[in-house]
């Protein structure tokens, strides 16, 4: 396994007291899957990736990766959030090589690994542009290439084209596959969107809410991944079943609370 969370629970404290977010928590991830986290709002997506990332650490429980245990941030995970996370002043090639000059990467390296993953995104041409001047969709390709170019061993992805309109969230979902294709990279990816999920993701964990718990583990075999499977009925299959899994456990979770 390469990236595997056994047991994990997070509770915070509050002014109302404990509060549960996320209770035992298991995923065994492969090297080259994608694998999508779907939940409601609350369900704790967030607050799960940030334990992987190391932003924070389990209440209990842990994350590791390959055999090694998560105890803080590091290069071996990439990450890309929904809102454009650019330095506005930085130009794209600038924005790329951020991470890899933290890192102390000498100069010529990092001005290489960089200029590499912008053309794995389709954005040499942009490489001196400012962020104010690029689209959303190509804000989050930087992103993306920014998180690569620490060449990490999973990429971890927080709703990263909420933001998005429908015609670009298509399109970077078309890229997202072909960049997974080509580089058989390990993605680890929240969302709400249902559609978005089983479009992209080879296996979903689905969690419920109040406390946050995996209720389902789907796997997703579609036969191609183009957009004629969206009017189709496997596709229809997987995405209803989601929705009603969902639906029945935010009633749940209203009811409880
Ligand atoms: N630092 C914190 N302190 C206290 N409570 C927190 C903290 N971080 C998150 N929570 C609570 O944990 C719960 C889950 O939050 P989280 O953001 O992980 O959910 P989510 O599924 O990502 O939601 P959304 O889809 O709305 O972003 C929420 O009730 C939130 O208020």
């Amino acid at each position: 396994m390469y990236l595997q969370i056994n047991s994990l629970h997070k509770h915070f404290q509050t002014k109302q007291g404990n509060l549960v977010v996320l209770k035992n928590i298991n995923m065994t991830i492969e090297q080259g899957e994608f694998i999508c986290a779907v939940g409601a709002s609350g369900s704790g997506k967030s607050t799960l990736l940030r334990q992987i990332a190391g932003l924070d650490l389990p209440t209990s429980g842990e994350v590791k990766i390959g055999e090694k245990l998560v105890t803080g941030p590091g290069p071996d995970r990439g990450m890309v959030f929904q809102h454009y996370t650019l330095y506005p002043w930085m130009n794209v090639q600038e924005n790329t090589e951020f991470g890899l000059k933290l890192q102390g990467l000498p100069k010529k390296e990092r001005r290489e690994q960089a200029s590499y993953y912008l053309s794995v995104v389709g954005l040499s041409k942009f490489a001196k542009s400012l962020p104010k001047e690029l689209s959303g969709g190509m804000k989050q390709r930087v992103a993306i290439a920014r998180a690569l170019a620490s060449e990490p061993k999973v990429l971890l992805m927080d709703e990263p084209f909420g933001a998005l309109d429908i015609h670009t969230k298509e399109a970077m979902h078309e890229f997202m596959l072909d960049l997974w294709y080509r580089t058989n990279l390990t993605i680890f990816m929240i969302t709400h969107d249902v559609e978005e999920a089983v479009f992209l993701s080879n296996r979903i964990y689905a969690l419920g809410a109040r406390p946050g718990t995996v209720r389902k583990e789907m796997l997703i075999d579609l036969p191609e991944r183009t957009h004629h499977i969206k009017r189709q009925s496997v596709f229809h299959d997987y995405r209803d079943e989601l929705m009603d899994l969902l639906r029945k456990h935010g009633k749940e979770a209203l009811s409880a609370a």
